[in-house]
């Protein structure tokens, strides 16, 4: 799988790193709200916005938690996405207003674009940041560069390496 990847750079990630980094956002974002620093609700873009919004979540107190599908498609530089589910649209009102929208990483930007154009007044938050979709991110934690891959511990497993010098 990774093999096809077009991109040079990895950045591997564990369970820890994505639990302490997800952590950091939820601290940044405390208090942020727009309603006496508190937020109306918590919604993660789906799949891998869940493990982050679930510890942001809970880190905040947060428990009108929602989800919306996104389906991208990424082929070199073009991707489109599609809304495949909706959050509720009485936690959502008119614009997103108050409602915290939690992803794990924005690359091209085209998944916030388009759940941006759905709720503009939601705040728009991910743990990872590329430089081509930062504009589309209002809160984020650490930024990579445009050709690394990010591998998330979900997509990961151990398994055995060679000894650097080799076997006997
Ligand atoms: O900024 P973009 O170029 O739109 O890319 C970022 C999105 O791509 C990945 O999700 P993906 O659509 O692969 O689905 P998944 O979360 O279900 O793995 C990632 O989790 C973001 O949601
Ligand atoms: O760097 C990435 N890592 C994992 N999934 C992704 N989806 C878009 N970019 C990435
Ligand atoms: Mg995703």
């Amino acid at each position: 799988m990774t093999d096809r990847l077009p991109h040079e750079k990895g950045f591997h990630v564990s369970w820890d790193q994505i639990h302490r980094d997800s952590r950091a956002l939820a601290w940044r974002l405390d208090g942020q709200g727009p309603d006496d620093g508190q937020w109306r609700g918590l919604v993660a873009i789906t799949r891998g916005g869940m493990a982050p919004a679930m510890i942001v979540a809970r880190e905040l107190g947060i428990r009108t938690v929602d989800t919306i599908s996104v389906k991208s498609y990424h082929n070199q530089d073009q991707g489109e996405a599609e809304v495949l589910k909706a959050p509720n649209p009485d936690m959502m009102g008119a614009d997103g207003t108050g409602i915290l929208i939690v992803d794990d990483l924005v690359d091209s930007g085209k998944t916030l674009e388009l759940v941006r154009r759905m709720y503009p007044k939601a705040h728009f938050a991910t743990v990872y940041a590329k430089p081509k979709g930062r504009a589309q991110v209002d809160t984020f934690i650490t930024e990579v560069s445009q050709d690394t891959w990010i591998f998330f511990p979900w997509d990961m497993a151990l398994q055995y390496v060679e000894p650097y010098r080799g076997k006997d």
